[in-house]
């Protein structure tokens, strides 16, 4: 088992990851939280729900709320009928809400948590690689047409709770996804540790350095976010790769492409400005390398049009007054955030889909 403690700043939060966690809820659960609502999604649901019911139903009363699976449910009418949900079930402020999914589930969740009666406890209970990332921190959100996690709080857990066993039954997709944001997490802190990840071929991935990884991204996420809680700067860093990977899924369609297939193919684009405003020598070619060799699905980027991509970039929420600020790295190691004007990324990222992504 592995235990790391989050300062925020209403309250510290310990991080766990154990495998077949879910089946000893009682040993990290508070007992005096009388009612239970665990929100998770149908393809969740069927491998781990009755699992993490059975462990929990000896202490409190438990109750369930299940919604389609995949991005498209990170949305008004799902943050309606769960909202719905936590009134059918007589939640108080003494109750608590889990959310047993990924990255979409948790931030669902945990919008609904910080909102209902003003904010309820919420535990994140992430199943997904990605989720590493997302479990942590307090962004908690849903999307709308026009961008991606456009409503949404900071809002911390009382806990996360990742059992690294559910992360056996995630397909290579998923795998490649929360690979994503991993590399992120790398480029961002450690060049030794991006050369190993430019090494890693994702089938040969072994459970060892699969909770290597995760232990390591969530360390980098959580120095990160100790330190700036609510992004008033060092945290856009962790922005890195997004402005493109946001534009990417709101116009191609939330769920047509993964957040983090979407978060590398930004990354490589990322590099490419980076080295042209910074003259900075990062390494493009190994990276697009590694994304090919693990079957990123670049081919997408086909139907969109550079244009439209920058018209969506406005809605980044770094932008001021729709001037888009853009998270560079000057090294691996070394990021930094820097305003490009709409015609410089309009020119680059026509160069990107001719000359580097779709060759
Ligand atoms: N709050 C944050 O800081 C933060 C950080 C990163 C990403 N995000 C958000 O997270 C979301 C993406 O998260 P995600 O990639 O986990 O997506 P997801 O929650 O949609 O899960 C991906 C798919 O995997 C399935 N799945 C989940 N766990 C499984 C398991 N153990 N076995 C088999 N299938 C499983 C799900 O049903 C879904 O079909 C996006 O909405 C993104 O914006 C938020
Ligand atoms: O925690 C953060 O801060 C991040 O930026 C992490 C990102 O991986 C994540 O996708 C986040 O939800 C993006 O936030 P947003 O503020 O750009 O919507
Ligand atoms: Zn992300």
């Amino acid at each position: 088992m592995t235990s790391l403690m989050i300062q925020s700043s209403t309250h510290d939060y310990e991080v766990i990851l154990k495998a077949g966690a879910r089946r000893e809820l009682a040993n990290y659960i508070d007992e005096s939280y009388r009612s239970i609502l665990i929100i998770s999604d149908d393809k969740v649901a069927q491998f781990y729900l009755e699992d993490v019911v059975q462990s929990l139903k000896e202490n409190h009363k438990v109750h369930t709320s299940i919604i389609p699976s995949g991005e498209s449910s990170k949305s008004m009418a799902q943050y309606e009928k769960l909202l719905d949900d936590c009134i059918d079930a007589q939640l108080d402020r003494k109750s608590l809400i889990i959310a047993l999914g990924g990255g979409m589930v948790g931030d669902l969740a945990g919008f609904v948590a910080s909102t209902y009666l003003r904010g309820i406890d919420f535990i994140q209970m992430p199943t997904t690689i990605l989720a590493h990332d997302s479990s942590v921190g307090g962004k908690v959100a849903i999307n709308h047409k026009k961008g991606k996690n456009m409503i949404g709080s900071f809002y911390n857990p009382v806990m996360v709770i990742y059992d690294t066993e559910t992360l056996s039954t995630l397909s290579e997709e998923e795998i490649r996804s929360g690979y994503g944001e991993v590399i992120k997490h790398a480029l961002l802190c450690d060049e030794e540790w991006t050369n190993e990840l430019f090494q890693l071929s994702l089938p040969s991935l072994t459970t060892d350095q699969l909770t290597s990884d995760l232990t390591r991204g969530i360390r980098v996420k959580a120095d990160i976010v100790e330190k700036d809680e609510k992004e008033q700067g060092l945290r856009r860093h962790l922005n890195l790769g997004h402005t493109l990977a946001h534009a990417i899924e709101a116009e191609l369609g939330y769920g047509k492409i993964t957040h983090g297939e979407a978060v590398a193919i930004g990354i490589s684009f990322t590099l490419q400005l980076s080295r042209s405003k910074l003259t900075s020598n990062l390494p493009v070619i190994d990276y697009v390398n590694w994304m090919k060799e693990n079957k990123y699905p670049v081919q997408k980027l086909q139907d969109l049009k550079p244009e439209l991509l920058v018209e969506r970039m406005k809605w980044d929420k770094k932008a001021v007054q729709q001037n888009i600020h853009y998270v560079l790295l000057t090294n691996i190691g070394s990021p930094c955030v820097m305003p490009v004007s709409e015609g410089e990324l309009k020119e680059e990222l026509k160069r990107f889909f001719e000359e580097v992504i779709l060759t």
